[in-house]
């Protein structure tokens, strides 16, 4: 996991750095791996047109030393000085190398001659509404530090803000990267830390990346999980689907079943039922009297021999005009843990609760709990905030909420949040919210990854590092789908197993 500073720390290390051990010694070291990072999306290819749109500070000062690189290894290197202020002792360098050097007149035609554009304009100390250059469709730009037109403390960009493909950040991942417009403007983001020391610094959140899930993930595993029954890999039970809805219970159901839950019970009305034999004929309808038995086994240590139930996933496709069944109280009032997705949403409980819960709500969602809870906030809000008010639902549902979108922030109670941008926007698509309450149901089922057995509880740290793996394997899902195909929910599914197996599945 990567921690994420606000803009005001990473300001504050990078004063200490700079007195310690110079600027010039930290441009040149963070321009270095901008020109690797540039070799690389060229393919190692040589004599590549590259040019470098500067700006007045020191981002721009990056850009000149990182052009200075490139021009020594035989690219033809242009800087576009647009604005009158530039970094000399950079410029005299890219002088030296070889570079070429222009004026803001030149950009359109350089840029349209690019093989790459290196977007070295506004970094840090971007105030939005700057008149910015556009870059040609098609001609790649690699952001140094944060994309310019994109304020890197609010992650709100204005509308020419230049959309990149990589961006190599420096120091420290900063918030604004990863909230609000930042995930749409960053593309593959990669940090440099340069040895930057924040150990006097408290993290705002932690970013959690494929790689990063896959340690979690593993961490938890053992060799003597291959003795396992399915009783012991994991019960998950649904409480899903109505008259209504009846899609979007065969939806989590097959989702859970291709993520490779060791058995999947349902509870559903008859009708969604029988859809369900034909649509995922490996899930075990569960009653309202197993649901009972259920319960009252789970309250027993039940040494080895697995629970009838492990975990629940609660929501997807309930008519939320029907009442609460008396089933669905009991089972928030149990010690198993759940994941608690769309009309499940509506009637959860607010307050303190002995079940360890994972809240799964969009934005319009989030914003319905909070009011249930007595705290009344807008969209515009939440927006500004994500975080913030993520942790307002945490606290009052005593949950886990995990907030979707194009970023995921995933809060506990105590405050602690994940972040996940591992995302595609083709996520956006009817029934995809399903598929991960299947993925995420899976993971919390699974008695090795939860660490549990008979009557323990599953800890909050615990479910919040298992939502963030479920949001990153959804995201992966999402990506390896959008390849070279439109996305719907069952085109997920389909590409689950693969993804699931890259995780160790
Ligand atoms: N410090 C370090 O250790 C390291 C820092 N590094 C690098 O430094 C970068 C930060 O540099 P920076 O502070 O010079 O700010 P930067 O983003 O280059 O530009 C600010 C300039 O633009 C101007 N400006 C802004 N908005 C504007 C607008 N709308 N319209 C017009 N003008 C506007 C603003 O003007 P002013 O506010 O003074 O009027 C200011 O002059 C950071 O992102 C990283 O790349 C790395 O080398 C690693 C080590
Ligand atoms: N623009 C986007 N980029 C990336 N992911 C997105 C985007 N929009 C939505 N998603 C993801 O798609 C899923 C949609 O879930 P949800 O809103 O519950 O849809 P549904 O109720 O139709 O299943 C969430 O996991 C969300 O994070």
């Amino acid at each position: 996991m990567i921690p994420v500073f606000s803009v005001a720390q990473v300001r504050t290390v990078e004063k200490a750095e700079i007195s310690r051990r110079g600027s010039e010694e930290l441009m040149k070291q963070a321009a270095a791996a901008v020109s690797d990072a540039a070799v690389q999306l060229l393919h190692g290819e040589p004599g590549k047109n590259i040019v470098g749109l500067i700006g007045p500070g020191n981002n721009g000062g990056d850009g000149l030393y990182a052009l200075a690189n490139l021009a020594r290894q035989g690219h033809n290197a242009t800087a576009v000085l647009l604005s009158e202020k530039s970094h000399a002792p950079a410029l005299e360098e890219l002088r030296t190398a070889g570079g070429t050097i222009t004026t803001a007149a030149d950009a359109p035609q350089a840029a349209s001659g690019a093989d790459l554009v290196i977007d070295a304009i506004y970094g840090l100390g971007y105030r939005p509404g700057a008149k910015l250059p556009t870059v040609p469709r098609g001609v790649p730009v690699l952001a140094m530090d944060v994309p310019s037109g994109l304020d890197a403390a609010t992650g709100a960009a204005d509308d020419a803000a230049l959309p990149a493909v990589r961006t190599v950040t420096f120091g420290a991942l900063k918030e604004g990267l990863l909230t609000g417009d930042g995930p749409l403007l960053t593309g593959e983001l990669s940090l440099v830390t340069l040895d930057f020391d924040f150990s006097a610094q408290s993290p705002m959140a932690w970013l959690v990346d494929p790689e990063a899930a896959g340690q979690l993930l593993d961490e938890h595993r053992s060799w003597r999980d291959a003795a396992r029954h399915k009783y012991q890999r994991g019960v998950l039970g649904l409480i899903a689907g109505s008259d209504r809805y009846p899609g979007a219970a065969q939806l989590t159901a097959r989702a859970a079943l291709n993520a490779g839950v060791g058995l999947l019970r349902s509870h559903m009305p008859d009708k969604v039922q029988a859809y369900m034999a034909a649509s995922a004929p490996e899930a075990v309808p569960l009653g309202d009297q197993e649901v009972a038995e259920a319960l009252s086994q789970s309250r027993r240590h039940l040494h080895g021999r697995g629970a009838k139930i492990s975990a629940w996933a609660i929501g997807p496709g309930l008519d939320p005009s029907g009442q609460p069944s008396e089933v669905i109280g009991k089972v928030f009032s149990s010690r198993q843990p759940a994941v608690i997705d769309a009309s499940g949403l509506e009637i959860v409980p607010a307050g303190p609760s002995e079940q360890p819960r994972v809240l799964t709500p969009h934005a319009k969602e989030l914003r319905m709990l909070l009011r249930r809870a007595g705290i009344t906030v807008t969209a515009q809000d939440i927006a500004e905030e994500p975080q913030k008010w993520t942790r307002w639902a945490a606290l009052s549902y005593n949950a886990v909420v995990l907030l979707k979108g194009p970023t995921n922030y995933i809060v506990e109670p105590g405050g602690k949040t994940l972040v996940v941008c591992h995302t595609s926007p083709k996520l956006a698509t009817a029934g995809s919210g399903d598929v991960l309450t299947g993925i995420l149901g899976t993971l919390l089922s699974d008695s090795s990854l939860t660490g549990v057995q008979g009557t323990a509880l599953v800890s909050n740290q615990r479910l919040l590092e298992l939502t963030a793996c479920a949001a990153v394997i959804h995201g992966e899902v999402g990506r390896v789908a959008a390849e070279d195909s439109t996305v719907c929910a069952t085109r997920l599914i389909e590409v689950l197993p693969r993804v699931m197996a890259r995780f160790g599945f």
